[in-house]
């Protein structure tokens, strides 16, 4: 190693070295599909008003409300019914004062009425089933109604909900189900969202096989990739490439030169301690690589190569995991629009040791337990950076300063969501 610095010099480090992957450029996805999650990269504005014409809000009767205003218990107003709107394709006859017409929610009101009364208070009751008033109704052609209305009483007006040409959308928006409806309903097909930074994820050594393959003897299934692509994926970005290369510097160059071609980002793991066979550290010389004061994640390279920012990450798979929470995840986000993360104070749940002069990144599971204290965690699994089926019970990662060799039960510390 070439130098050893503490956490937060190589998260400063990382993040000037990542500061070009700001602001990125727009394109537009389909509101059908692919818009769950995306950024917004501008305002929308929606280009007509909704509603987009006068509408029902209720199944009933469209009356004009001077016609029905002294309505009331026991003393009905009748109109003749002249008409039957439904919400379907086309536009009604204006309505003349002293009629009714049989409406339903969503219907277009016609010119000339300025409310609508609920069929509930009429003596139609319901409509359910009667789909032609004329010939199921004994008194088909009129109404009763019982209960006076205000002007504009249940009609949705044109440009009520958004007005033509506000803003539906803002900048910045993080893609949910009720912003696509919004879209949707304002006939805006297509949103302007940023492109997320394309990362490579390289996972190095001779000793990996794909989860789906069957390994020899020495062989081990690769964790790091589908891991890190699952988390590029998580934090905003998309995975340009994904390679597992063996350790063989030509042919991890060869495939980083690639990555390093496609890609906004190359991340690689594995191949940067004190072996005999460091493959990331002897192919790419143009790479700082050195130590940093935690655990795990404690070997890390970063620089330049073929033009793109390339991050280095330790092999042990939580090591990776750990480095990824903690040097890239809140850059990626950040880049892509997304807020950061937010570390959560919590309490521990037991005592906890650490070796002095390393900022120790433990997992820990959320405690339940019924008292004020705040959030309670406690330590799962060993320190080791192999324990990955331990992590996998582990919700936040339980940071332990550096200085600290010994903390309390009950002592406050910060934890990183996982
Ligand atoms: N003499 C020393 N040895 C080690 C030191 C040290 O300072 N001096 N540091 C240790 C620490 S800390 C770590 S972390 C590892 C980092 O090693 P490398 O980044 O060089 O990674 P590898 O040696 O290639 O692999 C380490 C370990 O992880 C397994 N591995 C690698 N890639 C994957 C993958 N994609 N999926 C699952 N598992 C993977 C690999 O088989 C090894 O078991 O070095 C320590 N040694
Ligand atoms: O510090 Mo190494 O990074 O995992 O155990």
């Amino acid at each position: 190693m070439s130098e050893r610095v503490d956490v937060e010099q190589h998260r400063a480090d990382v993040a000037e070295l990542l500061a070009g992957l700001a602001g990125r450029p727009a394109e537009e996805v389909s509101v059908h599909e692919g818009a769950l999650g995306r950024v917004l990269a501008s305002d929308v504005v929606a280009p007509g008003p909704l509603p987009r014409f006068r509408n029902s809000q209720m199944d009933g009767f469209a009356v004009r409300a001077a016609d029905v205003a002294s309505a009331g218990p026991g003393a009905p107003v009748t109109l003749p019914v002249v008409g039957d709107v439904a919400a379907a394709p086309g536009e009604p006859a204006p309505l003349e004062p002293g009629t009714a017409v049989r409406i339903m929610t969503g219907a277009p009101v016609p010119a000339g009425a300025d409310a609508v009364v609920p069929v509930e208070d009429t003596d139609h009751v319901t409509f359910n089933g009667v789909r032609d008033d004329a010939a199921q109704h004994g008194s088909a052609t009129q109404v009763e109604i019982s209960r006076g209305r205000q002007t504009g009483e249940f009609v949705r007006e044109p440009g009520s909900d958004v007005a033509e040409g506000a803003v539906v959308l803002r900048a910045g928006t993080v893609l949910a189900p009720h912003h696509v409806a919004a879209a949707a309903a304002c006939g805006i097909a297509r949103l302007p969202v940023r492109v997320p930074v394309s990362v490579a994820v390289v996972s190095t050594g001779s000793e990996l096989v794909a989860p789906d393959d069957e390994p020899g003897p020495g062989q081990i299934w690769d964790a790091n990739g589908p891991a890190l692509a699952a988390a590029v994926v998580a934090a905003g970005g998309q995975v340009g490439l994904r390679l597992a290369v063996p350790d063989d510097p030509e042919v991890v160059r060869t495939g980083l030169e690639r990555a390093a071609a496609l890609c906004d980002l190359v991340l690689t793991t594995g191949g940067v301690s004190q072996g005999a066979y460091e493959v990331v550290k002897d192919a790419l010389p143009e790479v700082t690589f050195r130590s940093v004061a935690m655990q795990p994640g404690g070997p890390q390279g970063l620089g330049q190569f073929a033009g793109k920012p390339v991050l280095a990450f330790p092999g042990n798979p939580v090591s990776a995991q750990v480095s990824f929470v903690v040097f890239l995840r809140d850059l990626l986000r950040q880049a892509g629009g997304l807020p950061p993360v937010r570390q959560v104070p919590a309490v521990l749940d037991a005592v906890v040791l650490s070796p002095a002069g390393k900022r120790q990144l433990l997992r820990g599971r959320w405690v339940d337990d019924a008292d004020d204290a705040g959030a309670r965690v406690a330590v799962v699994g060993g320190p080791g950076s192999h324990l990955v089926a331990s992590m996998a019970a582990a919700d936040v990662l339980i940071d332990v300063p550096a200085a600290a060799t010994r903390l309390d039960e009950g002592a406050e510390v910060i934890t990183w969501p996982l």
